[in-house]
């Protein structure tokens, strides 16, 4: 019997960050003896900025961290001891003194497409009308099909889907991940290629950050990492660090691992699709992170400065 929990999860409160934290809860459980009663893993939501404002497109709210600051707090002020992350929501900067020490093995990390007028992009009506709020998603559905009409469309897997089914858009884009994590996927219609649509960095991985030194949870948390899942996440998000993205800038990057090497691919794009950059590495895991950070000042150098002083006219 515990009078107070051994382990504090910090997470969202959404369906799908809870559907994670109890995924979290549940390995845990799996994998330590000491926590097989029900209250010795407590789930403590805390809204988040990003759960607070639902009726402006995040990129337009600007500023990083807006799905992980209140939770990161949490885990300062020793409220939680470990925060249950998206790994696409985490900045590359970490506040002081926390670090991701863990990550589950990655979902699914292609972008699913939701529409009873079509199987793929491509054959989408001409004209038709997508629902995304993510620049990334705009920009590679526009330099594909710049006749569609893409409108800012935000709220939780529920909600889209909703908006989707009363007929406000033709069509949508969700994570696969996601809608696996809800178990859910059967409402997908297609996932698409990671040619037609590269996914975000670090998209369909759960990340666990903790306190930087904090040995009684690095004890419980250590059991559940997935190494193959951090060399991945860390040359996609090397890429995202390197160009300093935040959710303003359309940055997709996806690193697998095939045999004893890291295959990364990057894209950074105009969010209107007019310009699309791309760039492959390919390389011992070992360097997943140089790799990110070398396909990142490529993108950088091939965009050339205007396209950043544009990106930042745009906005404002
Ligand atoms: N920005 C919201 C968000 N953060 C993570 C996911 C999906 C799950 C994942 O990528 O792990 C989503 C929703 C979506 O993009 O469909």
């Amino acid at each position: 019997m515990t009078d107070t929990p051994i382990l504090r999860l910090g997470t969202r409160g959404s369906p799908l960050a809870l559907a994670q934290a109890f995924e979290v809860k549940r390995l845990l459980q799996e994998a330590h003896s000491d926590l097989k009663d029900e209250e010795s893993v407590e789930i403590v939501v805390i809204k988040t900025t990003g759960d607070k404002i639902q009726d402006r497109a995040l990129s337009a709210i600007g500023g990083k961290g807006l799905f992980t600051k209140e939770i990161e707090d949490g885990l300062q002020d020793g409220s939680i001891d470990i925060a249950v992350h998206s790994m696409k929501d985490v900045p590359t900067w970490l506040p002081d003194g926390l670090e991701i020490s863990t990550v589950l093995e990655r979902e699914d990390p292609r972008d699913a497409l939701f529409s009873s007028k079509a199987n793929s992009l491509a054959d989408l009506p001409k004209g038709a009308v997508v629902g995304s709020a993510s620049l990334r998603r705009q920009a590679q559905i526009k330099a594909k099909r710049p006749d569609l009409e893409v409108i800012t469309f935000r709220g939780s897997v529920q909600t889209r889907l909703r908006k989707l089914e009363e007929g406000q858009v033709d069509a949508t884009l969700l994570a696969v991940a996601g809608l696996n994590r809800l178990k859910q996927s059967d409402l997908i219609t297609a996932a698409l290629s990671t040619e037609e649509m590269l996914p975000a960095p670090a998209q369909g991985a759960v990340g666990l950050e903790v306190r930087i030194g904090d040995d009684r949870v690095r004890a419980y948390v250590d059991a559940i990492h997935h190494e193959p899942t951090m060399q991945r996440i860390t040359a996609e998000r090397a890429c995202l660090a390197e160009l300093d993205g935040s959710c303003r800038t359309p940055i997709a990057a996806l690193a697998e691992i095939e045999g004893d090497e890291l295959y990364l691919r990057t894209m950074l794009a105009a969010t209107d699709g007019s310009k699309i950059f791309t760039t492959e590495r390919r390389g011992p895991i070992s360097s997943a992170e140089e790799m990110g950070r070398s396909a990142g000042r490529e993108l950088k150098e091939q965009a050339g400065e205007a396209f950043f002083k544009t990106l930042e006219d745009q906005q404002s």
